[in-house]
């Protein structure tokens, strides 16, 4: 542990079960997922408690998609011990709008009841396009269609909000924006995030906890307790732990399979 720094690996932490926890949102125990002959997620254990916001690290193939995918409730979960809300949302790095409907059909879509363009139009208005309502996706920007994904998301209130890697197409501008966006709408609604990531410096500004996955295991996690605003003081020498996690070194010991859920920093 390093409280100088602020940031603590959980292990530290794990022993203090006398601190009350909140029902988690996702449960999952001893997660195992085959494609034929190779196991791409390993026994993984993960909790994740309402309103926490997670940043998935991990090479490209370590099981990072398929792991969102199950909780997502888009993979094959039969028999296994897999507890995920129904009420739930996902972005993927492509906006996946359909072209022929204008922006506020978008997000209406598949919404019941009588008020549903008037909370089309407050989510957009959230994301900043409330003068977008009814352009036609192929007009938007990139980061525009994001927003657009994002509040189509949100307009269903989530308690579960999955984002697969929803910047990595954007400007690092642009980029910079759609953090700020994804943190006040986070702290309005107040869903669990669980964010899919190559970005060392994405998963620091935006998580309560980071979670390294190399080959279907949780191989490190780290909780930052410093306030979002001050990330950048810390974030030379965190980026440096992550990425020495995701060189791959055998870490042994040290590993910890899951984590006790607690209270989501602010
Ligand atoms: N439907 C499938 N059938 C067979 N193999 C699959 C299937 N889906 C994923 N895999 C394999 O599982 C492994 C992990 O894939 P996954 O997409 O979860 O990795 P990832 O960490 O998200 O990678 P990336 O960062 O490149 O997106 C890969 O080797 C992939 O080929």
């Amino acid at each position: 542990m390093d409280a100088r720094l602020g940031f603590t690996a959980l292990q530290s932490a794990a022993g203090h079960s006398d601190i009350p926890h909140p029902e988690p949102v996702v449960r999952l125990r001893d997660f195992t997922r085959r494609f034929g002959p190779n196991t791409i997620i390993d026994g993984l254990d993960l909790d994740i408690a309402p309103g926490e916001f997670i940043a998935l690290l991990g090479r490209s193939g370590s099981g990072k998609t398929t792991l969102l995918r199950t909780l997502a409730g888009l993979d094959e979960v039969r028999g296994q011990d897999v507890e995920v809300p129904d009420s739930r949302a996902v972005v993927f790095q492509d906006a996946r709008l359909l072209p022929w409907k204008p922006v506020w059909k978008n997000v209406a879509l598949g919404l019941k009841g009588d008020r549903v363009r008037d909370r089309s139009e407050a989510a957009l208005k959230e994301v900043g396009l409330g003068h977008r309502l009814d352009a036609w996706p192929l007009t938007l920007s990139g980061g525009e269609a994001q927003r657009v994904a994002l509040a189509r998301a949100l307009v269903r209130e989530p308690k579960l909000l999955l984002l697969d890697e929803p910047f990595a197409a954007l400007d690092a501008l642009t980029r910079y924006r759609m953090h700020d966006l994804v943190l006040s709408l986070w702290r309005a609604h107040r869903p669990a995030v669980l964010i899919v990531t190559h970005d060392v410096e994405e998963a620091i500004a935006l998580a309560d906890r980071v979670l390294v996955l190399d080959k279907g295991r949780i191989v490190a996690q780290e909780r930052i307790t410093v306030p979002r605003g001050e990330r950048s003081a810390i974030s030379g020498r965190l980026r440096e732990k992550l990425l020495s996690y995701l060189g791959g070194e055998d870490h042994g010991e040290g590993v910890v399979p899951f984590a006790p859920i607690a209270e989501a920093a602010e």
